[in-house]
């Protein structure tokens, strides 16, 4: 990367997105018109700055493309770096943003039976394997994972699995299926996050970007 080529941003589509954009901007970062115009299928967009161009693509490949260096800068959740736990990523900023949680949740009916309470092994459903994995075995359970990209509040129901582990914010998922929540593994918020070899070898860009968001955040929570 030399600082001779645009910088890549890497944004989530999705929920993050609309809670991202403004800070962005604040930073200096201000996306094209087709960026915001939803028939395109274009994925990666000029903005106003020449040496800075963003990519759109899922908030679980964030982490992906900046750990890789196919983007050398970004904005993901932390369960998602937690979960993929890259070496070569650095999250300097927590954005204050994407607030939720990653819990287990068990049917309500187990936990009143208190079945699964006594389990040495769990059939967990869930889109974390890793953390998944690591939180069962501080508890001494062995997790067996079953891997879903979505809709796991159905996995019990449907004899998929006897637990699961997910995102909640208001509870409302799950108190809608029939789930309850028995314990948190981690909160979660949005980071900006930056490809360690980048940061060394354009300090100067991307060193100005990581103090740009720093700063914004920190007035942000100062008003
Ligand atoms: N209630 C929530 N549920 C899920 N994600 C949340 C929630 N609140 C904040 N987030 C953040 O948003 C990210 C997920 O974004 P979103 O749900 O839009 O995409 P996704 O469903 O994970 O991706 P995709 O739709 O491509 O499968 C999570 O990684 C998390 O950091
Ligand atoms: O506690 P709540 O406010 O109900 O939010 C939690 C739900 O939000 C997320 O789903 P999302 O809508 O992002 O779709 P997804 O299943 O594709 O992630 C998550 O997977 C939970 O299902």
């Amino acid at each position: 990367m030399t600082s001779a080529q645009p910088l890549v941003f890497a944004l989530p589509k999705g929920r993050i997105l609309d809670e991202a954009l403004p800070l962005l901007e604040q930073a200096g970062v201000v996306p094209d018109a087709d960026f915001f115009n939803k028939s395109s299928r274009a994925l990666s967009f000029a903005t106003n700055r020449p040496d800075v161009k963003i990519i759109r693509v899922r908030a679980f490949d964030v982490a992906t493309f900046v750990a890789h260096g196919a983007a050398q800068i970004g904005v993901v959740g932390s369960d998602v770096i937690d979960e993929f736990d890259y070496a070569d990523l650095y999250a300097p900023v927590d954005l204050d943003i994407g607030h939720c949680r990653l819990s287990v949740a068990e049917p309500v009916e187990m936990v009143e039976s208190g079945a699964n309470a006594r389990e040495s092994h769990a059939r967990v459903a869930t889109k974390y394997p890793n953390l998944t994995r690591r939180h069962f075995e501080k508890l001494g359970v062995q997790a067996e994972v079953v891997k879903l990209n979505g809709a796991m509040e159905l996995a019990p129901s449907l004899g998929l699995a006897s637990r699961i582990v997910d995102l909640v914010s208001t509870g409302r998922t799950l108190k809608e299926n029939g789930l309850v929540e028995t314990s948190r593994i981690l909160p979660v918020s949005a980071r900006l996050i930056v490809n360690r070899a980048a940061l060394k070898t354009d300090s100067a860009r991307l060193g100005a970007l990581v103090d740009a968001f720093r700063e914004m955040v920190a007035k942000r929570k100062a008003a």
